[in-house]
């Protein structure tokens, strides 16, 4: 493939302290269209990860370039282009839902129009219509992590980075994270999306990158990691666990 990936990382070292990096040596890439399944235990380093791409650690070596640009040639296009879902909700307690919504759509610059629609639809998918004019200390634990979501997709950048964000969801929200998943992929947006919900991202996921202490230890599509393994025909899960239990 000869286009430019809309991700990419070569050579990341990095971590919370320069004696004790926490990433060895990351390489990946993240083509258009693409989405990618970012595993490991806790503690692999994903969310370590995630806070380099998303500007908020500095490597210690190694690049980060978002759609060819590292953030230091193009500050506004490396964010602009970027989206983010985090592992907790991290709201505003005194703003309702709407409020939410509209300020990041405004943060995004997303037109006025594009903004009503997708606000509707975003509000209907996740079954947040009457939660709308809600504060969000009035919340449940799911409904904030939906607001986090309706959040990141009122944008339409070319890269969501997306940690784990399944947990406190219903099974309804859950279908309806990953149909909207796909929807955004057909338009051509690309995916990074962290979760230990192996049996849930199977089948979603294009690639899989497997890290473990810091390390890629494992990379390709499903069928291309069961043969690297010499086990074709396993699950993510039973691959997984041959995976990290043999690079203990
Ligand atoms: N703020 C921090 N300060 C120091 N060390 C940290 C900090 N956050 C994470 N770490 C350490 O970095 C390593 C990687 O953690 P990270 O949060 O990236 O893991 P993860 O793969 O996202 O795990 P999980 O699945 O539990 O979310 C762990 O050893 C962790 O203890």
């Amino acid at each position: 493939m000869n286009q430019t990936p809309v991700l990419e990382i070569t050579g990341l070292s990095g971590g919370y302290s320069l004696n004790k990096p926490v990433l060895h040596d990351i390489a990946l890439q993240v083509q258009p269209g693409e989405m990618i399944g970012l595993i490991g235990l806790n503690g692999a380093g994903k969310s370590t990860i995630m806070k380099h791409i998303l500007g908020l650690m500095s490597p210690q070596k190694g690049d980060i370039t978002v759609l060819g640009k590292t953030r230091n040639e193009d500050p506004k296009g490396y964010h602009s282009a970027l989206s983010f879902v985090p592992e907790s909700p991290l709201l505003y307690e005194e703003m309702t839902v709407r409020e939410h919504i509209e300020f990041t759509a405004r943060a995004y610059g997303v037109d006025r129009n594009d903004y009503e629609t997708r606000s509707r639809h975003l509000s209907e998918l996740f079954n947040m219509d009457d939660k709308m004019d809600t504060l969000s200390s009035h919340l449940s634990k799911g409904m904030k992590q939906k607001v986090m979501i309706m959040c990141a997709f009122i944008a339409r950048p070319s890269l969501y980075v997306i940690d784990e964000p399944f947990l406190g969801l219903d099974p309804l929200g859950i279908r309806s994270l990953l149909d909207f998943m796909l929807e955004l992929k057909k338009s051509g947006a690309s995916i990074l999306l962290s979760s230990h919900i192996l049996s849930t991202i199977e089948n979603y996921c294009d690639r899989f990158i497997v890290l473990h202490h810091g390390k890629v230890i494992a990379e390709g599509t499903l069928a291309e990691i069961a043969a690297a393994s010499g086990q074709p025909g396993l699950s993510l899960e039973q691959l997984f666990y041959e995976l990290v239990q043999g690079g203990k």
